[in-house]
């Protein structure tokens, strides 16, 4: 996260609890690694269903201690504690290309790569904050075993686990939990795939299709998708239209019965855009298409235009949207709603090309309520390319002026931190053996959007990212179970590209701190010196010129502005794990130690000369002194390489001699 949220936000751990994480990660990784491949210890299903049974009961009552959560020394509010940096690529092979096997095959400390796992749940699921566990049993039915979630256990809408009670687990990692328990544990969502068990049973039949029995067993999954819809339950509409989907897209009923398909389509489109699941919206909204004549037909293919329309809206895609809605409109030329969004389309389009935005009608939309604007992203000012030394940057394709507009985004996601979303934590990074907050809910905001968006992996995966994953693993974003994401990739993505867009909706704890991800702002690097200063409406970053910028030049922005070249470099290297070598470093480098210490003491005594001395009627004496302050401070940038660069820490100072009276 850059510094605006960490200055006044940072999170204090006593040594104690910092060592106790510390421990525990180290623990379990020294147990597990020490009793790797060993075979599996069997547990009786009865008293492991009782124990989830016990957790889950302490657990809903808030009875029972969640293992993961630590305290902060400050407030003493309970944050969870995690370990990262131990990575392992998801699968990225389908379920169909794994070999089957069974827990009493699995090995500790092994992934079993190129298997799979089918289990069902006994009992309850164990729900936690970071973490959540169930007991489940594979088809012997004699055995059991622990299998754990983390973090990101939400699809279509609810709570996976608790929804479905058959899985199958790709290439399952065996394992121990940190408080050293046996665990089969699931890091990407993706390696957890839920089966619905009517599907089994029918694809044993694929050969005999009773067309009339799948045509009404199809209706049936409308009709109770219809239902579920009345009622407000969209996971559940969700899969029945799903499931009638599948059984009316069976080649014998669309020849029998071609608008069924597109009618659940139709209706999946709806639940689809409910469900911010816009990829599939859009799909399901051309599937329903009948291109038909009739009256009865255009309306119809009216409304699936309207859906597949406004999916595209939600991507940013305003071309496609555009022609949409142009398709809605020929059908349905007063369609009040097609004007409306052909209207607003007409404006992101003149944004995305020219930056033209209506800023003051942004400014006034914005509130706590409605923190996200509509607005488009406005990057054609600027291009990604190498940088040297820096891996990539971004730079500036024409001449901007001085206080010009070069870029303007709309967040892939921001989690503001009145949001009940907003999840902070601590992570133990075994990588650098460093303690670190993490935005938890901004990570698991970005799977999630991920996973209902997959035609956005490919762009979010380009950021910066410590672990890359592996060569398979790095490009492949599905397979014929749905879309493939990497969190660890995600987590270390947010960890080195996350912005704040600061406390724009009142104040923010630590706890609780806005954070959003801007994947084209993320190209720009860092400088001291920069050429680009931030400014935030809600969920859209401007970023505006601090100076004449040439066209070729690369943009830089401050992610730390401390003025103290030590705490800087410092926060440089611990959050973003680089060390800044621009010219007003390199300058403070040469400074030395002694120099640096010296200025940074008069720069201290400057700020508490100004927060302690009131500039009205101040006497002589006194302004004499705050003008020699300045001097000193001034003076303590020595020597040639100072020359044009900013002689920083005397700005307030000087405002106050600026404003000062002296008392006659
Ligand atoms: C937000 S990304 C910036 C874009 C990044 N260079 C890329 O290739 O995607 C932040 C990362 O860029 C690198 N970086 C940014 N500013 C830098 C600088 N002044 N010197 C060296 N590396 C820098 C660091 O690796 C940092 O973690």
């Amino acid at each position: 996260m850059t510094s605006s949220t960490q200055d006044s936000n940072t999170i204090f751990l006593t040594e104690q609890e910092a060592e106790r994480i510390r421990n525990t990660v180290k623990t379990r990784i020294e147990q597990s690694l020490a009793r790797k491949n060993h075979v599996r210890e069997s547990r009786d299903p009865v008293g492991a269903k009782q124990q989830a049974t016990g957790a889950s009961l302490m657990a809903d009552m808030g009875g029972a201690p969640d293992p993961d959560m630590t305290e902060s020394a400050q407030t003493k509010d309970a944050l969870p504690a995690l370990g990262v940096g131990s990575t392992y690529a998801p699968c990225t092979s389908s379920l169909k290309d794994l070999q089957p096997m069974k827990l009493s095959e699995l090995r500790m400390e092994t992934h079993h790569r190129g298997r799979r796992l089918a289990v069902n749940r006994m009992g309850p699921v164990v729900t936690l904050t970071a973490r959540s566990w169930m007991m489940v049993q594979d088809e012997n039915g004699n055995d059991a075993e622990r299998l754990e979630i983390c973090l990101h256990k939400e699809r279509y809408g609810e709570d996976l686990l608790e929804s479905t009670k058959d899985f199958v687990i790709k290439e399952p990692y065996f394992t121990l939990t940190d408080q050293g328990e046996a665990t089969i544990r699931i890091d990407h969502p993706s390696d957890l795939v839920t089966v619905n068990q009517e599907d089994q049973k029918q694809e044993k039949h694929v050969e005999e299709v009773d067309v009339v029995g799948e045509e009404k067993r199809a209706k049936r999954c409308k009709d109770r998708g219809n239902a579920a819809l009345k009622e407000g339950d969209l996971p559940v509409a969700y899969q029945e239209y799903t499931e009638g989907i599948k059984i009316a897209s069976q080649e014998a009923i669309v020849q029998a019965n071609l608008d069924l398909a597109r009618d659940i389509h139709r209706n999946r489109a709806h639940i689809n855009l409910l469900l911010a699941q816009f990829d599939e919206a859009k799909l399901d909204g051309k599937a329903s298409l009948t291109k038909r004549d009739d009256q009865k037909s255009k309306d119809l293919d009216s409304k699936a235009y309207f859906r597949a329309g406004s999916a595209a809206y939600n991507l940013a895609q305003f071309v496609e949207a555009r022609d949409l809605f142009l398709s809605l409109q020929k059908l349905s030329p007063s369609d009040k709603d097609a004007n409306t969004y052909l209207k607003r389309i007409q404006s992101r389009l003149k944004e995305q090309q020219n930056g033209n935005y209506e800023f003051k009608k942004l400014r006034a939309g914005v509130s706590s309520a409605r923190p996200r604007v509509d607005a488009a992203s406005f990057t054609t000012n600027t291009e990604i390319k190498d940088s040297l030394g820096r891996d990539r940057g971004l730079f500036a394709l024409h001449q901007i002026a001085e206080g010009d507009l070069i870029m303007a985004e709309k967040a892939f996601t921001v989690v503001f931190g009145h949001e009940p979303t907003a999840l902070t934590g601590m992570t133990y990074d075994v990588r650098d053996d460093l303690i670190r907050v993490s935005p938890l809910g901004l990570t698991k905001a970005i799977v999630q959007k991920l996973l209902n968006n997959p035609s956005q992996i490919e762009s979010v995966m380009r950021s910066y990212s410590d672990w890359t994953g592996t060569e398979t693993s790095k490009h492949v974003h599905t397979t014929a179970d749905g879309p493939v994401i990497d969190v660890f990739r995600v987590h270390d993505i947010v960890s080195r590209n996350a912005f704040g867009p600061g406390a724009q909706f009142g104040e923010e704890t630590a706890h609780k701190a806005s954070t959003g991800f801007w994947p084209h702002a993320a190209y720009i690097n860092h400088s001291c010196l920069p050429n680009a200063r931030k400014e935030y409406i809600g969920d859209l970053m401007l970023l505006y010129a601090t100076r004449a910028i040439e066209p070729g030049e690369e943009i830089f922005h401050a992610y730390d502005e401390n003025a103290d070249f030590d705490a800087r470099q410092a926060s440089l290297r611990r959050t973003w794990g680089f060390e800044c070598k621009c010219e007003v470093c390199e300058a403070e480098r040469a400074d030395g130690a002694e120099i640096r210490r010296k200025r940074v003491g008069l720069v201290a005594e400057a700020d508490a000369f100004v927060e302690k001395e009131s500039w009205a009627g101040v006497k002589r004496l006194v302004l004499r002194r705050a003008q020699k302050l300045v001097r000193d401070i001034e003076g303590s940038y020595e020597g040639e390489r100072w020359d044009g660069l900013p002689k920083k820490g005397a700005e307030g100072l000087k405002v106050w001699i600026g404003k000062a009276s002296v008392r006659k």
